[in-house]
């Protein structure tokens, strides 16, 4: 009889899985081998998935790779996070809980893991095998402890790669092939194998959420070890019920993958499965995943082919395949660690969480409750910045606006206010054009320089110009003074402030900072020595040079009053200035010129980079979507004068920029890349004194016999000294708020916002981007200006696309900044490709 008609004949589904004895797999007699066979045949034609026993895998090798496993696990996660998998090329190392999806729809799934592939146990110089095994090639990273983590999962792996050698002509037998048929095709055992930890998931279900997301294996087979006595794993029958795999002592798990349905055309089954640990304690497992060579084609086998029964798929090559599902599964645009950390912590405990931080007094608030979230940012007396993060920020920049509290900032704000007006702002549009023309001359003449033909591109690091321009609009609106950062970047001020911002996002151990310092604030407020010394030498560069404008400034100023005029520069330390000199403010408001210099500082740090973030993201995100992009170009060029910006007068640059201000859909794309990727991500409080708090969600509770309960409750107590996490990127992305399409780049949603979006507090839009209350931002006004103006001048101007070889990752270091995957230690970077646009082309 055929395979198919085989096939036909016994494929009927499941409801269990069988275990099949492997003690005759050497059996010299065919009728032991035969039967051995049949039961093979039959569980992957109907099910894709089998238990073995009698494997032959030692339980002290298991014991190893589980122990040491555990050990891994319990490492901190700033240790875990040294050898982070987007470091290599091939996903290999640590990957973090959420970091990955098997299921696309999923939340990212709820399990860490670490992954590598081929690697002798005593390195060999020349490894024939790693270096031919293609999707796999490039070396594993490992942790340098626990010490004996390498050894012992490598002990296990070869044991489990010698089972699967034993497997394949099993798997051939039961295929009517050759014995040998897979030997020439798994020549370099392109064995992946993960160690994976489930953390207990207690709270409601809801498929997003899940141990891993429901999916089918990539490869040809998966020998799989789970631990004894948890339930997790499950796999899904013809009826589409999950069917429970539990862990059966003295047994491994076969399941077969995508690489075997392709072979046989289906015939072999890969069968969907997903893992949900529900019991309450961590669950660790070990997948090995067996695939074939690199180059293998996967071409259905003649005999599972018929007129009856055409190629159902498409042939591609094994490792491609695979190097595609590993780039979907792991290579998200940003991780979703942090909002499904946000989704799993308000679907666990709710809306208003308390969490123990890393020492005895750090007892925190977790809310994503809007009415509590606005009440403490509204209460700015009762919740101050922490001294931490405080400190931080005034041994860098002084004590100016960002860091001060009480009365200090309280005189900051009402000086600086007058400075930020709508009207004072709208002076500085002019000067904010010209620099987006300058930048756009720059990339013409960078582009032309690289001599490109039409229709070629070049790569750009829109990141590092992006800050330059910021830098010299700051200097020029801020202060009257020409950083001349987009013409050559080498002035002595422009190197003190950003050698001295990159000290507060430096990399301590030669790995960037997460959220640590957000969470942690205290462990980076103290600086080392040397970078104590650094920072005082930037200072002293920006007190010579900054104070000498200062100075200037007021001589101008007194100067022109004293023969009778008014001084009228439009930037904003002349206005600071004025403001500061006003006859109604009395003596005692006043700022000091040192303060003058905090604040100056302040604005650079607080000015600069969050607004070239913000127009970083926004050109990222249109390359993302060539859709988007293309329509906003349409509309940009609808209000394009027909003379070059370059010969309009400043009242002429007015009027159009009063167009721009108003383009719909650019004002959706720019709120749009605020509200998805917000350059400050969160932001911390501390109570300072006993407060109740008003809450607008239940209060989850665990009872002494463990049951959750709810307590429907008006307020909740805030004790003196609780620190308040003020999840910026939280409230923004979160799905129960903006719907099921939060996480995803619309900017169409604003046209028509969910209801539950405007109880939001936020001084921009609803979102949190800006903050909200007495402590928002100052300077919004500007960076809209800012925003508008470049992404009108540079869309209408070049196209930009995504460059395939740079994957790019997004990290929390203090603000939200890109990363070029693998080259993480060069620094924040964003290159896209960039081409002259030319009108004709679209
Ligand atoms: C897209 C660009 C910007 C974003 C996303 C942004 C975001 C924020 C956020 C979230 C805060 C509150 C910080 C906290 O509570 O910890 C803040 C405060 C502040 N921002 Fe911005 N900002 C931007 C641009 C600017 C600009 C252009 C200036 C110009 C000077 C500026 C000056 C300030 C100042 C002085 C504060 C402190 C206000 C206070 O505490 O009274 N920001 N900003
Ligand atoms: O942990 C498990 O039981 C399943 C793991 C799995 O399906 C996988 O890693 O592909
Ligand atoms: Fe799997």
């Amino acid at each position: 009889m055929s395979l198919i008609a085989v096939a036909n004949e016994v494929e009927k589904g499941f409801n269990e899985i069988p275990i099949i004895d492997l003690s005759h797999i050497d059996d010299p007699d065919p009728a032991a081998k035969a039967a051995l066979v049949a039961s093979i045949r039959d569980a992957c034609i109907n099910v894709g998935f089998l238990y073995v026993k009698n494997h032959g895998i030692p339980q002290e090798v298991i014991d190893g790779a589980l122990g040491a496993a555990k050990d891994f696990f319990s490492l901190s996660e700033d240790k875990k996070m040294e050898i982070v998998n987007t470091k290599t090329p091939n996903y290999k190392g640590y990957n973090p809980l959420f970091s990955s999806s098997n299921d696309p729809d999923s939340d990212g799934d709820m399990h860490e893991g670490f992954e590598f592939g081929w690697e002798e146990l005593v390195p060999k110089i020349n490894d024939e095998k790693r270096a031919n095994d293609g999707v796999m090639a490039g070396a594993n990273i490992w942790p340098d402890e626990p010490v004996s983590f390498r050894e012992a999962e490598l002990t296990y792996y070869h044991a489990a790669v010698d089972l699967g050698r034993k497997l394949f002509p099993l798997f051939a037998l039961a295929l009517d092939l050759p014995e040998n048929f897979f030997e020439d095709k798994t020549k370099n055992a392109a064995a992946l194998m993960r160690v994976l930890h489930y953390p207990p998931q207690t709270g409601p279900v809801d498929g997003r959420t899940v141990g891993i997301g429901a999916h089918t294996d990539w490869e040809c087979f998966t020998i799989l070890w789970q631990e004894p006595g948890i339930q997790a794993l499950q796999v899904l029958n013809r009826e589409e019920q999950w069917i429970n795999a539990p862990p059966i002592p003295g047994t491994l798990v076969i399941n077969l993958g995508d690489q075997f349905a392709r072979w046989t055309n289906d015939i072999f089954k890969s069968t969907v499965h997903r893992a949900i640990n529900r019991s309450g304690v961590r669950r660790y497992s070990i997948p090995l995943f067996f695939g074939t060579d690199y180059d293998v084609k996967l071409e259905p086998i003649p005999s599972c082919v018929s007129p009856d029964r055409p190629p159902k798929y498409e042939v591609v090559t094994a490792g491609v395949y695979v190097k595609e599902k590993l780039k979907a599964t792991y290579g998200h645009y940003y991780p979703r660690r942090s909002p499904s950390t946000h989704a799993y912590f308000v679907k666990e405990y709710g809306r208003n969480v308390y969490i123990r931080g890393p020492f005895p007094w750090d007892q925190r608030l977790f809310t994503l409750d809007p009415v509590t979230m606005n009440h403490i940012l509204q209460h700015t007396t009762v919740y101050e910045k922490p001294w931490p993060s405080r400190r931080l920020i005034s041994n860098l920049i002084g004590v100016g606006m960002l860091s001060a509290e009480g009365q200090v900032h309280k005189r900051q704000r009402r000086v600086a206010l007058p400075a930020f007006s709508a009207q004072t702002m709208r002076a500085l549009v002019p000067l904010v054009f010209n620099k987006a023309t300058e930048l756009r001359n720059k990339w013409t003449s960078i582009i032309r320089e690289a001599g490109l033909k039409e229709g070629q591109s070049h790569l750009i690091n829109v990141c590092s110009w992006a800050s330059r321009a910021t830098f010299d609009v700051m200097g020029s609106a801020g202060f009257d003074y020409e950083f001349n950062a987009i013409q050559d970047g080498d002035n002595e001020l422009l190197r003190a402030y950003s050698e001295m911002f990159e000290v507060a996002v430096s990399r301590p151990q030669g790995h960037l900072r997460t959220t640590t310092i957000l969470y942690f604030p205290t462990i980076n407020s103290i600086f080392p020595d040397h970078t104590m010394r650094f920072i005082a030498k930037c200072q002293e560069v920006i007190r010579r040079v900054a104070g000498r404008l200062i100075q200037e400034k007021k001589r101008k100023i007194a100067e022109a009053e004293a023969s009778g005029k008014s001084y009228q520069a439009k930037d904003l330390l002349t206005l600071l200035l004025k403001s500061n000199s006003s006859v109604d403010l009395a003596p005692e408001q006043r700022i000091s010129d040192e303060e003058m210099l905090h604040m100056i500082n302040t604005f650079m740090f607080a000015g600069t980079d969050t607004t070239s973030l913000a127009m970083t993201w926004t050109l990222y995100l249109l390359a993302k979507y060539p859709d988007v992009q293309t329509r906003l170009r349409t509309e940009l060029l609808s209000a394009m004068p027909s003379t070059p910006i370059e010969s309009l007068t400043e009242d002429e640059i007015q009027s159009l920029y009063a167009v721009i201000a108003e383009l719909p859909y650019l004002d959706n794309v720019i709120k749009e890349t605020l509200r998805l990727i917000p350059p400050v991500h969160s932001s911390i409080r501390v109570a300072m004194q006993d407060d109740m708090v008003p809450t607008s969600s239940p209060l989850k509770r665990r009872t002494a016999d463990g049951e959750i309960v709810e307590e429907h409750v008006k307020q909740i107590h805030v004790p003196k000294g609780t620190f308040i996490h003020v999840p910026i990127e939280g409230f923004q992305l979160d799905k129960e708020i903006w719907g099921e399409s939060a996480w995803s780049f619309n900017p169409d949603r604003w046209n028509e916002l969910p209801a539950p979006v405007q109880e939001l507090p936020g001084i921009y839009s609803h979102l949190l981007a800006f903050s909200a209350g007495p402590r928002a931002c100052i300077g919004t006004r500007m960076s809209t200006i800012e925003l508008k103006s470049f992404l009108f001048t540079l869309v209408s101007n070049f196209t930009f696309t995504e460059s395939e070889t740079h994957k790019i990752g997004k990290a929390n270091v203090v603000l939200t900044r890109p990363y070029v995957a693998g080259q993480e230690n060069e620094g924040s970077m964003l290159p896209l490709l960039v081409a002259p646009y030319i009108p004709s082309s679209e």
